[in-house]
């Protein structure tokens, strides 16, 4: 068992965390300021935090008042460096990003006000002609259900393309997406486990980004209930998301429920919508808003049972995009001899990583395809042209 390699850091030993910390997320709060209304309080004191990053200033506390106050008070404490409050370009880089984003909802106050700070994003990417065109798309895939899994599992991966937060990964899109750039496909093992008859009913998705890829996540989640056998229990598809906005894009209840509405004006996507609205009232949908995936733990630390992943009733995780893949093999490259499979050996259900890379972070890899990439293009893991469908199967 190799031991797991040590995350990230923000220090410039990765070049991506550095830039992520220093560059691009700084201008992304200068975005959300842009993109608001916010009062003059609010609006300096997100600038301040812009300006904190990009001058590796000392992290700040974290509120007491946001209902996981107590997680980021203990991530502080735990993050000190000699007795000191760690500087934004000298800590572990999956803290110091969740915990920005955790500091855009509690400087615009979504906590008093419900507002979503991301909200203009989203509503320009909901009205693109190309989100509505792609679900026509994978509405109309037709076959038996191992053809349609195989297809819509495609779709479910390359709609995570499209991110708020990296325009260069949304650049590639979804349409013409084919599978050269799949550098990892378990689908041949995903799908019979899927399709065959087993005492497992629960399969968990945990979701990540609102717009195109929840329409894609959506489109399989209806293919699921369709396809899955059921055992003694219906089949059911939990959707695990985000108790609060971010990563700009990242899905929270309301964005789902605005998805809804918006298939239902459409006749092409009505039916589907009316089917997915029908499982939810049936509890055969089943959508679970939860802090722990806002938080800066890895899933190795996370109480999976509170959420109801149970082994004896799950017959799959699904984890979708980057940052979920982070959090579950550790935010590390490890060495290319380690197969996924041991990387998440502390998960003990079947588990499946759909993810388009965006950063660094890899597992599974043989070192000659990495050094034929790296030859290739240098930013092959961070550019959202590539995709993995790995499972510990
Ligand atoms: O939506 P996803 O797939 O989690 O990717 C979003 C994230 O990808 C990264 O660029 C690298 O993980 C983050 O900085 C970014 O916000």
């Amino acid at each position: 068992m190799t031991d797991r390699p040590s995350p990230f850091y923000t220090d410039g030993s990765n070049d991506f965390a550095y830039n992520t910390i220093s560059s691009r997320v700084p201008k992304i709060v200068l975005d959300v300021i842009d993109r608001n209304h916010f009062s003059p309080r609010i609006t300096d004191e997100l600038k301040r935090l812009a300006d904190d990053m990009a001058h590796n200033r000392p992290i700040e506390p974290p509120s007491s008042t946001t209902p996981d106050a107590d997680h980021w008070q203990a991530a502080y404490q735990a993050h000190f460096k000699n007795g000191q409050p760690p500087t934004w370009l000298d800590t572990v880089w999956f803290y110091a990003e969740t915990l920005l984003y955790h500091f855009i909802i509690e400087k615009t106050r979504y906590y008093e006000t419900g507002i979503d700070p991301y909200k203009p994003f989203k509503e320009e990417e909901i009205a693109s002609e190309a989100l509505w065109k792609l679900l026509d798309t994978g509405i109309g895939i037709e076959g038996e259900p191992e053809e349609k899994l195989h297809d819509v599992l495609a779709l479910a991966l390359w709609g995570n393309r499209i991110d708020l937060s990296m325009a260069v990964s949304m650049s590639h899109g979804v349409h013409g997406a084919n599978d050269d750039d799949l550098l990892i496909d378990d689908r041949k093992k995903l799908i019979p486990h899927l399709l065959s008859a087993q005492a497992s009913n629960q399969i968990h998705i945990v979701m990540d980004n609102a717009g195109t890829e929840l329409t894609m996540d959506l489109l399989l989640a209806d293919l699921l209930l369709q396809s899955v056998p059921s055992a003694t229990q219906p089949t059911q598809v939990w959707l695990h998301i985000k108790h609060h906005p971010t990563f700009i894009s990242d899905t929270v209840p309301a964005d789902i429920w605005q998805l809804l509405d918006e298939m239902e004006k459409r006749a092409s996507s009505r039916e589907l919508a009316q089917r997915l609205r029908q499982a939810w009232a049936q509890e055969r949908l089943i959508i679970v808003p939860h802090i722990m995936w806002n938080s800066s733990s890895f899933a190795w630390e996370l109480p999976l049972q509170n959420v109801h992943i149970h082994p004896e009733a799950t017959r799959l995780v699904i984890t979708k995009g980057d940052m979920n893949y982070r959090r579950f093999t550790g935010d590390t490259s490890w060495p290319a001899d380690v197969p996924f499979k041991e990387a998440v050996g502390y998960m003990d259900v079947p588990l499946a990583a759909l993810r388009a890379m965006k950063c660094d972070a890899l597992v599974g890899i043989d070192q000659q395809t990495r050094d034929a990439l790296q030859a290739n293009n240098p930013e092959w893991r961070s550019i959202g042209k590539y995709g993995l469908i790995q499972s510990n199967l």
